[in-house]
């Protein structure tokens, strides 16, 4: 199969849709791979890099989306990139589609099939394609907060570790998963007073028992979260339902509960943000604020880091996008977990609980 990587064009986004180590194995395996010049600066990765393991530089986006018979990305493709796609092409890459219906009907009207990595599942009923940009994100999702704290930025003024003498700050993580289980980490690290919110008893039972302590549980319902949100610094928004939208755990009248120039990081903005008050920002231009609180949501935040993210992404697609290349479309009935990643097929959106979030 030949397969295309054009250069992500979203704002700040650095990654790259195949590490030349991943791009090896797919010529290894007898595929070809076409790359646009330039796709691999982000990661210190040269043309020639490319060349070397026997790839085929390409001077333009156009041809790479002319060419390829399976299109491997990062990000959702840009309104101008969906255009481009077709009948009996792959397109693999994150979709992000519940929060995005112009997206949907653009990739619809294309034709063409469109797996998306947040949606490929595993056998233990995780996303395994999504966790290392969550372990990224939620990792990540402290840094932001401990940035967007300081007063220089708009913040409270809060050291998230506090001093000896004075308390440190108050990092509250709604969701338990792969983003909230990092950033519980990270902020326990700093020396912050952490809680984690979730629905579910065995995960909340399972964080409890991996930090022995130094993080305090709390079941997630309206009540508890706006006991929580009054003495709160940082709120971490890591909710997921899969394939859905985000629900709104905070709405607006809500942030009156909260100290004066406290932070929202709303790492679930790319599933529409589980604050009310949440709008998708970018690296350039991170934050905002809504009644006196600083709020966080950056969609792509492992762009930041894109060496580290792009090798991590890798890792995880590597096996998959090397069945679709054998297999075309096909390998998405042939393995139950690659399945639930096909959302768009022949112009009709697939996935059940994606359809039925964005009600078509
Ligand atoms: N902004 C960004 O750059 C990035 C965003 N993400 C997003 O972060 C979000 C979280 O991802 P993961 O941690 O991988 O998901 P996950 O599935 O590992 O964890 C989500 C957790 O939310 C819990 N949950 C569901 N409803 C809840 C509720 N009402 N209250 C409290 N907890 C609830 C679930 O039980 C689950 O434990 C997703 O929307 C994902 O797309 C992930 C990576 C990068
Ligand atoms: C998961 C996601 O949206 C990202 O890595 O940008
Ligand atoms: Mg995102």
């Amino acid at each position: 199969m030949l397969v295309g990587v054009p250069k992500e064009i979203k704002p700040q986004e650095f990654r790259v849709g195949l590490t030349p180590e991943a791009a090896r194995e797919y010529v290894s395996a007898g595929h070809s791979v076409i790359i646009e010049t330039g796709a691999g600066l982000g990661i210190d990765k040269t043309d020639d890099d490319y060349r070397q393991i026997g790839a085929e530089i390409v001077d333009s986006a156009e041809e790479v989306f002319a060419r390829a018979e399976m299109v491997v990305k990062v990000k959702e493709p840009q309104p101008n990139e969906w255009v481009q796609l077709r009948e009996n092409q792959i397109l693999f890459t994150y979709l992000h589609l519940a929060p995005d219906p112009d997206q949907a009907r653009g990739l619809m009207e294309s034709g063409v099939s469109a797996i998306a990595y947040e949606t490929v599942t595993d056998a233990k009923g995780g996303l395994p394609l999504l966790a290392p940009m969550s372990e990224v994100a939620g990792r990540l999702s402290i840094e932001a907060g401990a940035q967007a704290l300081r007063a220089s930025n708009g913040g409270r003024g809060t050291l998230m570790g506090g001093v000896p003498g004075v308390l440190p700050a108050r990092v509250v993580v709604l969701g338990g998963g792969v983003v909230g289980t990092q950033a519980a980490r990270m902020a326990v690290g700093l020396g912050a007073n952490v809680e984690i919110f979730d629905r579910s008893l065995p995960r909340l039972r399972q964080l409890d028992e991996m930090f022995q302590g130094r993080v305090s549980t709390r079941y997630s319902t309206a009540g508890t979260i706006e006991q929580a949100l009054a003495t709160a610094d940082v709120v971490v928004g890591a909710v997921l339902i899969p394939g859905a939208s985000a629900p709104h755990l905070v709405p607006r009248e809500d942030l009156k509960l909260m100290k004066n120039r406290a932070v929202l990081v709303d790492v679930a903005i790319d599933q529409g943000g589980c604050f009310e008050t949440s709008k998708p920002t970018t690296h350039q231009e991170p934050t905002y604020e809504v009644d006196g609180i600083i709020h966080y949501c950056v969609a792509n935040m492992p762009g930041a880091v894109p060496l580290t993210s792009s090798y991590a992404l890798n890792n995880a697609t590597l096996p998959f996008g090397l069945a679709l290349a054998k297999h075309g479309v096909e390998a998405c009935k042939m393995d139950p977990h690659l399945k639930p990643g096909l959302n768009v097929h022949q112009g009709k959106i697939v996935n059940e609980a994606v359809a039925e979030s964005l009600n078509f």
